[in-house]
């Protein structure tokens, strides 16, 4: 599902390159559930947001579903993932202006889909995720564990083939990271969905089956 050849990606700082991402290259299969680890500032949220066509590597291949990435137009790369790709922030990215539902709904609108279908995947998710009292709420209205399973509602309204988490369970407590988890790794084993996922929590990580170690900008397991 994807390759990475020899990613790199640096930034310009007082003149000189300032490596994030040095050599990458990593093979995830169809069905795998990844956890990126490292420590701070070693380039996990980075190589996940290259993954998630949400940034881009300086040098170096992306092949996603056998898709040259790197050499689409903003377009096509945009098609790509709303087709296929789920992403849930650490700190949710909920609009605020919109209540659950809407938010729920979002991608679904961007996709095209007729009114009745949205309201029929929507009103699945409120469901599944038990949170249908709540879907005329805002999302101030609700905890922050509330507010993440709406996140991942929306990055699973699309049924992506691959979902991409930043730290899910950062801003949680334990109970609530665990429902999460469970979740994931649910949507994994039921689902089929691949699953990556940066985590700075090693009992989060053993909720996948793969560890992918960070040091430096580059892969060191
Ligand atoms: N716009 C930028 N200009 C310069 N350096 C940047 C820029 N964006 C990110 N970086 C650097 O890239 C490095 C990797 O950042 P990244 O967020 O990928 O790390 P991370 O491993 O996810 O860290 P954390 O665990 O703290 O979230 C950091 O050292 C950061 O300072």
């Amino acid at each position: 599902m994807i390759q990475l050849n020899n990613i790199f990606k640096w930034y310009n700082v007082g003149g000189s390159r300032s490596f994030v991402l040095k050599d990458i290259n990593l093979h995830i299969a169809e069905g795998e559930f990844v956890s990126i680890m490292g420590p701070s500032g070693s380039g996990k949220s980075t190589l996940l947001h290259i993954l998630g066509l949400l940034d881009e590597p300086d040098e170096g291949e992306y092949f996603f579903m056998n898709e040259n990435v790197l050499g689409l137009k903003e377009k096509q790369r945009s098609a790509l993932y709303k087709q296929h790709i789920g992403f849930v922030f650490q700190a949710y990215h909920l609009i605020d202006e919109l209540t659950v539902y809407e938010n729920i709904e979002t991608p679904l609108i961007y996709k095209n889909l007729k009114s009745g279908e949205r309201k029929a995947i929507v009103g699945d998710l409120l469901d599944r995720f038990g949170i249908v009292g709540k879907k005329d709420l805002f999302p101030t209205q609700l905890s922050g564990g509330q507010q993440q399973l709406v996140g991942i509602a929306r990055a699973l309204a699309t049924t992506p083939k691959l979902l991409l988490a930043d730290e899910p369970t950062g801003n949680l407590n334990s109970k609530q990271g665990e429902d999460i988890m469970n979740l994931f790794k649910q949507l994994n084993e039921e689902d089929g969905v691949t699953i990556v996922q940066v985590t700075h929590s090693e009992k989060n990580a053993e909720y996948g089956n793969r560890i992918v170690e960070l040091l430096d900008g580059q892969v060191v397991k």
